[in-house]
């Protein structure tokens, strides 16, 4: 709830607003059946005056003008509490703790914020606004109405509203369990189909599409049984509702032809006020049925709001000009019970170029998430330029280091956007660059230029091309620390040294931390660090680990073999 009190309190003027005008609207509903009974009273009295009728008039249209004027604030409120519970999310992934963000699934979360946002939307708006503008209000101005013209009949309408109470709670037991089932199997659903279009190639290659879209159909069935007995239940509601208000009405007609106390327009005004004391209790049912469906659909959402920051993203010693020293001293990581490192202590100079290597699985990717923050050392600590890297505000850390990963370098958007992301900078300034990472002739053939769409991980590029136009960043940033996770691996050898040479040129007052596999690649970096499960375990030149480190021969020889 705390999410939607934030809600409330954003929008508060409107909000009063809108609850203002809906209290009004109903007690002119209900003060215009009053009028309407006298109407009818005075008229076969023949009592009927201009006066009374121009009253009577202009109490309906207020309504009318009511009712425009609520519009408004209603649909701004309707959309914009809806909208707002999405961007909440976005806020969410911006400061989320990387391990938990890993450990999410795409189109189950999207579900759940497509869920859980309409959920929010429809408690607040359709259910807490609804009961304080209409439902309750309207309720009570009819019932206070009815009460006036018999009493009786207002202890009728009360107990019905009790038998009314007692049904829906025996409803709403079967409702749950359904709603969950929904719920379920609609991110299932969509998982199965964020997977399918995520993994087209893997899939149609390995032929899964059969199974997969069997997996969709199954979900499918779930959903449209379960949707079909829920809409049942509430339909047989609606049905002994009916029927309830209806045995009130002839009640009422009964109760007059018997006793002769109500005058015909009483009757009237009181068959108009059941219903304007009914139709609220039978919405309310309804709302009241969802709300409660909701707030399962909005608790699966506010899991995803509740989970793990980094708040160190915000909150940590400032962090001036950086130089770019990191020592390392003593850390130990591990992914839930794999022990990655133990006791692990190295040293990095300012402006040093170091490159990582290793076989696969043997912990430079977690070495550099660690180095960037992303993941935090279970024990010991990272320091940067002697300050702990555990202590600091990443967001000011982030402004002076540059990190191209090794999975999707490229995001879904314009060449431009993914070169100089937010800042401005000319054009030809822009295209230059491109030239120092050999996509000078690439660029040419693009039809929209620096507005070209690179799709969805950069899919209309080769592999070579997005590496490139990742690495083309470091000329955009002013950046004290690169760090590159096999940023070359998929170029050919030719443009991988003419790129490595520019980007070493350019990178010259910086320390570069890169990762290879192709040792060639780093044949002029200053120190190499040889990893073998978690451990370093050869240190220096090139030339130096190519003649004395065995393990480094190794990973040279199968590597020029692989090449
Ligand atoms: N998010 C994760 N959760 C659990 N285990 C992980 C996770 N990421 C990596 N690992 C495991 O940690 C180990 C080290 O992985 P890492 O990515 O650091 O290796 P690497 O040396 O960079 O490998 P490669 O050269 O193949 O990229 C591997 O055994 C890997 O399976």
């Amino acid at each position: 709830m705390m999410y939607l009190k934030e809600i409330v309190k954003k929008n508060k003027v409107w909000i009063g607003i809108y609850i203002v005008v809906g209290i009004v609207l109903a007690f002119l509903t209900n003060l215009s059946a009053n009028y309407y009974q006298q109407l009818i009273d005075h008229f076969t009295a023949g009592t009927l005056t201009f006066r009374f009728i121009i009253i009577y008039g202009s109490v309906l249209l207020l309504i009318c003008i009511g009712n425009y004027l609520d519009e408004y604030p209603g649909r701004k409120l309707e959309n914009g509490i809806y909208l707002d519970l999405k961007v909440q999310a976005l806020k969410k992934v911006s400061c989320i703790d990387y391990q938990t963000y890993q450990s999410l699934g795409t189109g189950e979360l999207l579900q759940k914020i497509e869920s859980g946002s309409g959920a929010g939307k429809r408690i607040l708006f359709d259910f807490y606004f609804e009961m304080a503008r209409k439902l309750l209000p309207s309720i009570g101005f009819s019932m206070l109405f009815i009460w006036r013209l018999n009493t009786s009949i207002a202890y009728a309408v009360l107990a019905g509203y009790i038998l009314v109470f007692v049904i829906t709670n025996i409803l709403l037991r079967s409702l749950y369990h359904l709603k969950e089932k929904i719920l379920n199997n609609e991110e299932q659903m969509t998982h199965f189909l964020t997977r399918g279009f995520m993994e087209m190639v893997t899939f149609r290659l390995h032929r899964k599409f059969k199974a997969e879209i069997a997996h969709a159909n199954h979900a499918k069935t779930q959903i449209v049984d379960s949707k079909i007995k829920m809409s049942l239940i509430h339909e047989a509601f609606f049905t002994l509702f009916a029927l309830l208000v209806t045995l009130i009405k002839i009640g009422i007609i009964l109760y007059a032809w018997f006793t002769k106390s109500l005058t015909i327009g009483a009757v009237i005004a009181l068959i108009t006020l059941v219903d304007h004391a009914y139709t609220p209790i039978a919405i309310f049912n309804v709302l009241f049925v969802q709300y409660k469906l909701d707030q399962s659909a909005f608790k699966r959402y506010t899991h995803f709001l509740d989970a793990k920051e980094d708040k160190q993203l915000q909150i940590g010693e400032p962090l001036q000009s950086l130089q770019g020293a990191f020592n390392i001293c003593q850390i130990d990581f591990a992914y839930s019970k794999q022990m990655i490192f133990k006791n692990l202590s190295l040293a990095i100079q300012a402006g040093e170029k170091i490159a990582f290597v290793g076989g696969s699985g043997s912990g430079k990717s977690t070495l550099v998430k660690l180095l960037i923050g992303l993941l935090k050392p279970t024990c010991g600590e990272i320091q940067i330029d002697g300050q702990a890297l555990g202590k600091i505000c990443l967001e000011d850390y982030y402004k002076q280091i540059l990190y191209i990963p090794q999975e999707s370098p490229i995001f879904d958007g314009t060449l431009r956007e993914n070169l100089i992301f937010d800042k401005q900078i000319a054009d030809e300034e822009i295209v230059a660059v491109l030239k120092h990472v050999c996509l000078e002739e690439w660029f040419t053939k693009l039809s929209h230029g620096l507005e070209t769409k690179l799709g969805e991980r950069g899919i209309t590029l080769s592999g070579g091309e997005r590496q490139r136009l990742a690495l083309a960043r470091i000329w955009f940033q002013d950046s004290k620390v690169i760090i590159l996770d096999e940023a070359t691996s998929a170029m050919d050898n030719l443009t991988e040294e003419h790129v490595m040479k520019a980007v070493l040129e350019v990178a010259a007052p910086c320390t570069v931390i890169t990762i290879a596999h192709r040792l060639n690649a780093i044949k002029d970096f200053d120190r190499i660090l040889a990893f073998h499960m978690g451990t370093v375990v050869g240190e220096g030149h090139f030339n130096e680990l190519l003649a004395d480190n065995d393990y480094f021969k190794e990973l040279y020889h199968v590597g020029s073999l692989e090449e």
